[in-house]
């Protein structure tokens, strides 16, 4: 999911000026250093700082980079693990697991080609069970998903009036239309809020939650509608309800704006090997053989590769900042534990709370609006059975709403993964995979964790009561990914308007940011984030990474 961005109208001819010096006329000297930057700091080695280390390399082949990630390892949240278990191996992802085809993938997809990693990847098809077998547990049992796809619309219209999980929502969707049109001055609320305005309080907090705790593991009374669901909202605007726009053919004219996904799907189809965007076409996930780490692992193969690219593992940067000369020459100081060094220009790819706190000006923040970011920790727990009969259903897995009570749910479980249905080809082993996600925004505020045995037990106890499940797994991993998930909550987009013009007050387009805190916090958006920041990199007076959050 991301926050579309919009084409830059001064975009091909700005990017020629950029290339060449702009003089101060008053006193004939450099306003900013001559042309893009040549020497380059990437903080963060995880799948944004890579991919924008691999395309700034790209569009300034004479330039330096540096890369500094403060742990021991690069990749971040993108995560996989060979484990051995009776009869062979199987793979574990500790993270992210599989990777969504269509527009939000054709920048994925190129660079998935320049890796040369077309023979790896693995693609589940739009038919296969997973795909249109998705599950929300509503007590006591997993309601499948209609899927307008695949079912009659007797079936849909059946399951909608008789499953309790889909109480209000066709009263609501009745309704919609003749609901109050929202205030003027309301400029953002929660997704809870608009659903129950639009629609129903139950749908929120039975569907739709469940829906953000499968991407944000989130709190769907805090995430914002406005950053999450912009086409509702603005046809909302538009229309005075969504089904009078819609009604009004608006959801055409909005697609329509979208005008840089046409461009980039144009640009993808003129180098990308067709049978390659075939097999894309016809999936409905993908991931690679050795799972999403493989990803990270070729991409910082490449990068190192690259003589002009330096990467400092366990380096945490501790503090930044900009540094003027007399003669207006700028550039950006980079302090670590043991040193300090100057470069023409800073990326940052990591959690924007913590570059929040590396931004201080007599010991205050000059990123106040970052420092407000809140994100999610979630376990993670990867299981392997020996029997691979074991799960009464087949599909994606089953999501767990918010309003489930505590007695239903007090390991605080998010959803379970059926991975031996979604992914096939990664392990040698035969049984069943699965993966149980723990906490999300039900441990915000915590400062302790479960441990991993204790998530690895929460775990068979949500199966146990769930889908009774009662066997041993003869593998079983649990990894708490503290921080993982920035929320896009209410106020989002204006706080990130906000940290443009803070970012270009403080660091004069020096600074630029990317990543998951800021434009859509999907592995795919990472990578489409990191290649437009490594466009126009010479703008010093209009890029931060965030100018062109919609209005
Ligand atoms: C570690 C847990 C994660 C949860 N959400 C994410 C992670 C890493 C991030 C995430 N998950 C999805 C998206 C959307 C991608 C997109 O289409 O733009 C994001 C950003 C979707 C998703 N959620 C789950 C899977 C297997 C997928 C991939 C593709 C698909 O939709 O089939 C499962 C899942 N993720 C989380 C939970 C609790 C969960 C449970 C079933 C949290």
């Amino acid at each position: 999911m991301r926050l579309r961005r919009h084409g830059s109208l001064l975009g091909s001819s700005l990017k020629s000026l950029s290339t060449r010096p702009i003089l101060c006329s008053q006193c004939h000297h450099h306003q900013y250093s001559t042309g893009p930057p040549q020497n380059i700091a990437v903080i963060g080695g995880g799948i944004t700082g890579l991919a924008s280390a691999y395309y700034i390399a790209k569009e300034q082949p004479t330039a330096r980079i540096t890369i500094y990630e403060a742990g021991p390892r690069l990749g971040g949240w993108l995560h996989s693990s060979h484990v051995e278990v009776p009869g062979g191996r199987v793979l574990f992802e500790h993270g992210p697991r599989s990777l969504r085809p269509g527009m939000g993938a054709l920048v994925t997809s190129t660079l998935i080609q320049e890796l040369g990693m077309i023979p790896d990847v693995i693609y589940t098809d739009k038919s296969a069970a997973s795909a249109v077998n998705r599950f929300i547990y509503y007590p006591d049992h997993l309601v499948r998903l209609p899927n307008p796809t695949n079912d009659s619309s007797l079936e849909i219209a059946f399951t909608t009036l008789r499953e309790p999980l889909f109480k209000g929502f066709i009263p609501g969707a009745i309704g919609e239309a003749f609901r109050p049109t929202r205030p003027a001055n309301l400029d953002d609320e929660s997704v809870a809020s608009f659903f129950a305005r639009r629609l129903d309080p139950r749908v929120a907090q039975n569907i739709i939650s469940a829906v953000l705790h499968g991407i944000y593991a989130g709190d769907v009374n805090q995430l914002s509608v406005r950053s999450i669901f912009p086409l509702l909202w603005t046809l909302e605007k538009q229309g005075g309800s969504v089904i009078r726009a819609i009604a009004t053919s608006r959801v055409e004219e909005n697609i329509k704006l979208l005008r840089r996904d046409r461009e980039l799907l144009a640009e993808t189809k003129k180098v990308v090997n067709p049978e390659f965007m075939a097999a894309m076409g016809k999936a409905s996930v993908f991931s690679f053989r050795n799972g999403l780490q493989q990803l990270v692992d070729r991409l910082a193969e490449t990068v190192a590769g690259n003589k002009r690219v330096t990467t400092n593992l366990g380096t945490p940067v501790t503090h930044l900042e900009l540094e003027e000369a007399a003669s207006g020459d700028k550039k950006m100081k980079v302090f670590t534990e043991s040193e300090s060094q100057t470069y023409d220009m800073v990326v940052s790819s990591i959690f924007s709370k913590t570059l929040s706190e590396l931004c201080t000006s007599n010991s205050k923040t000059v990123l106040p609006e970052l420092a407000k970011t809140h994100a999610v920790t979630v376990m993670v727990v990867n299981l392997f059975y020996a029997n691979p009969k074991l799960v009464p259903v087949e599909g994606f897995g089953y999501l767990i709403p918010q309003s489930i009570p505590f007695q239903q749910n007090p390991e605080r479980a998010l959803g379970v993964i059926f991975d031996s249905d979604t992914i096939k080809g990664q392990d040698i082993a035969t049984g069943t995979k699965l993966t149980v996600i723990l906490g999300g925004h039900w441990w915000d505020g915590w400062s302790t964790y479960p441990t991993e045995d204790e998530g690895v037990a929460a775990a068979q106890s949500i199966l146990a009561r769930h889908l009774h499940i009662t066997d041993d797994p003869v593998a079983a991993q649990a990894k708490l990914q503290k921080d993982c998930i920035p929320q896009y909550t209410v106020g989002h987009i204006t706080r990130m308007k906000q940290t443009h013009s803070q970012l270009m007050a403080h660091f004069k387009g020096r600074l630029r940011v990317v990543g998951n805190s800021y434009t859509g916090v999907g592995v795919n958006d990472c990578i489409r984030a990191a290649k437009d920041i490594a466009q126009d990199l010479g703008q010093y007076n209009q890029k931060s990474g965030l100018e062109e959050i919609p209005a």
